[in-house]
């Protein structure tokens, strides 16, 4: 295999590289997906999350460190004034006036995983209001009446939350690509030509089925539109007979809350076939079923009356959840529609989740409970190639924290950091990276803490990078010092006061009476600090560096056959050079 060009770097020698220190333990961490528990095998095992766990193991020596010039990464503040709610709105002929207090006040969501579960748990707290038939057709008109909205742009938005629930449920993978989009004459199939577009510009391959056109612009646009991307419109005759080998997500936007009566020719067929679909035991593996507002057929008030209806794994409610989604006991309930202004709120009372960040769906109910040892994503990602990677790991690593960054990863620089005590003992918690530059990898802590502890024990330390939303991981191994102590200082009094006094008031790992403690002791401090004069750094409190001897870089690839490379350190006449070699995912 051809090796890409050593990078030779100066040798330092380690103040900790004693023949006890080069005894020790060295951790090693990864991440590993772990087998849990069987389960019922009927209970949905869809996961919207990849969980990884952190199995640290210890072997090894000691290194040496390097001079140190941090440069912090981008802070992220969970308070951002983009998430503040909105400011009341303007009163509108025939709407209330918005009241302080109104229903629905968007809480300030934390983006990223916590607050999907977060969302979902909040979600599932509050009551939801489920409309009639008539409010969904009487907000349908005021929106596109005296609110001002066309529903061109309506049905944009709407289709485009149905895409991205869709994309979060069933994330981008060879086993979720082939999507069949089944459309009806009315706004509810407008919704599901949108959504074929962009599930198209997200990477899956969507085909249509769309037997009764609508011959207005609006219709004969979005059909253009999907034409000019090469997207099959397929005849419902033509459909293949066995739905399940040919497609992986089927959305059903045949009929929305205008339905009524019983469905006519040829939609009573087409929903027949997704009725057999449901059928348990019909097929081994059978295509995910998404409803667009409502399932199709069912009685948009009472829902599936006689129970023989089509069983949607997924339902994108629009607006707000209409009567009949009070029925619905699949595992993945979505509300999509993020346009209702708050005229329409107070006039309904309409309580709905809150939207996550800028997310254009929100979960309604909590996410199912997810099989541990089914957790398994086959990741699509760019290849990582040695001919493409820096020859200096630091520079690789910058290299995947500005994408990380750029990606709007929410704290790129969060990291298991694993250390390990004189007796071998691991132990691992994450930390935020303060630092990075050529040499070392930067955070603060307190010294009092058991991280603290096992370093003065054992120097060896391991960090890992978990980067989810870019299937990619880095594992940097070295040896830890402190960093010197007017670093510390500067350090200490750039962080917001609220930090530092937070910093005085834990004494880290002790154990204590209960968290009345910390707060009392916090206002104490407040109250001294209230003048604004400098806050000391406590002496327990200071930064530490790690000196890499060892990283990897992991990229995950379709089929398991990931990418990992791994810079270590060579001798090369007389100079500490890195060499790239690619490890066996
Ligand atoms: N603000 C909002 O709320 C937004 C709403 N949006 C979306 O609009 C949807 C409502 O759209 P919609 O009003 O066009 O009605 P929809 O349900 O698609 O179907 C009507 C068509 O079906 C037909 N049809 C009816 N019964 C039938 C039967 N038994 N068998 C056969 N055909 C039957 C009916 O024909 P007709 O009975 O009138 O002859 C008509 O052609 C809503 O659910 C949401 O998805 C979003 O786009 C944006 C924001
Ligand atoms: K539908």
């Amino acid at each position: 295999m051809p090796q890409p060009a050593a990078h030779h770097t100066p040798r330092y020698r380690s103040p900790y590289q004693t023949s006890s220190a080069a005894s020790r333990p060295e951790p090693q961490s990864r991440m590993l997906a772990v087998a849990s528990r069987t389960r019922d095998k009927s209970a949905p095992t869809i996961l919207s999350l990849a969980m990884p766990f952190l199995l640290t193991t210890a072997t090894g020596t000691a290194t040496s460190p390097r001079p140190l010039i941090p440069s912090s990464p981008r802070r992220q503040n969970p308070t951002t004034p983009h998430l503040r709610p909105p400011p009341p709105a303007r009163r509108l002929p025939g709407f209330p006036a918005a009241e302080p207090g109104a229903p629905f006040l968007p809480r300030p969501p934390r983006r990223g995983m916590a607050s999907l579960a977060a969302t979902a748990a909040a979600a599932a707290a509050a009551e939801v209001t489920h409309l009639t038939q008539r409010d969904a057709a009487e907000i349908d008109e005021q929106l596109m009446g005296p609110l001002g909205f066309s529903v061109d742009q309506l049905m944009e938005l709407a289709g485009l939350s149905v895409a991205a629930a869709v994309a979060e449920v069933y994330k981008l993978s060879e086993e979720h690509t082939r999507v069949l989009i089944i459309c009806g004459p009315g706004n509810n199939g407008g919704d599901g030509l949108v959504a074929a577009r962009h599930l198209y510009h997200f990477g899956y391959r969507p085909s249509v089925c769309y037997p009764k056109r609508t011959p207005k612009p609006l219709y004969s646009g979005l059909v253009t539109q999907l034409e000019s991307l090469s997207i099959p419109f397929i005849p419902a005759e033509d459909l293949p007979h066995d739905l399940s080998r040919e497609f992986d997500i089927i959305v059903d936007a045949m009929f929305g809350f205008s339905f009524h009566g019983t469905p006519r020719p040829p939609f009573d067929d087409l929903i027949q076939r997704l009725i057999s679909l449901s059928v348990i035991g019909n097929s081994d593996k059978k295509p995910a079923i998404v409803s667009v507002d409502i399932p199709s057929g069912w009685h948009v008030e009472e829902g599936d009356v006689d129970g023989g209806g089509i069983k949607p794994d997924m339902l994108v409610s629009l607006t707000a959840p209409k009567l009949c989604a009070k029925k619905f006991t699949g595992p993945h309930h979505f509300l999509g529609g993020r346009f209702v202004p708050p005229p329409i709120l107070n006039k309904y009372g309409l309580k709905l989740p809150p939207y996550p960040g800028t997310s254009m769906c929100a979960r309604i109910r909590k996410a199912p409970s997810v099989d541990i040892s089914s957790l398994r994503e086959n990741y699509i990602s760019p290849e990582l190639l040695e001919s493409q990677v820096m020859p200096d790991p630091f520079d690789q690593f910058l290299r995947w924290f500005d994408e990380a960054v750029t990606a709007g990863l929410r704290e790129p620089n969060a990291m298991a950091l694993t250390t390990v005590n004189r007796e071998g003992k691991p132990s691992s918690r994450m930390v935020l990276l303060k630092g990075v530059d050529k040499q070392t990898f930067v955070w603060y802590t307190n010294y009092g803490s058991r991280k603290a502890h096992d370093l003065s024990e054992n120097p060896n330390a391991a960090l890992l990078f978990y980067w989810n939303e870019m299937n990619r991981q880095v594992r940097v191994e070295g040896s830890v010092e402190k960093v010197p102590e007017e670093e510390s200082e500067k350090y200490f009094h750039s962080r917001p006061r609220g930090s530092q006094l937070g910093a005085i008031v834990s004494k880290q790992s002790t154990v204590i009476a209960g968290r009345e403690v910390l707060q009392q002791a916090y206002k104490e401090l407040e109250h001294k600090y209230s003048d604004g004069s400098l806050i000391p750094k406590p002496e327990y409190w200071g930064g530490y560096r790690l000196t890499p001897t060892l990283f990897e870089f992991w990229q995950g690839q379709q089929s398991r056959l990931h990418d990992r490379l791994q810079y270590s350190q060579r001798e090369v006449d007389g100079n500490t050079a890195w060499h790239i070699e690619r490890l066996s995912p």
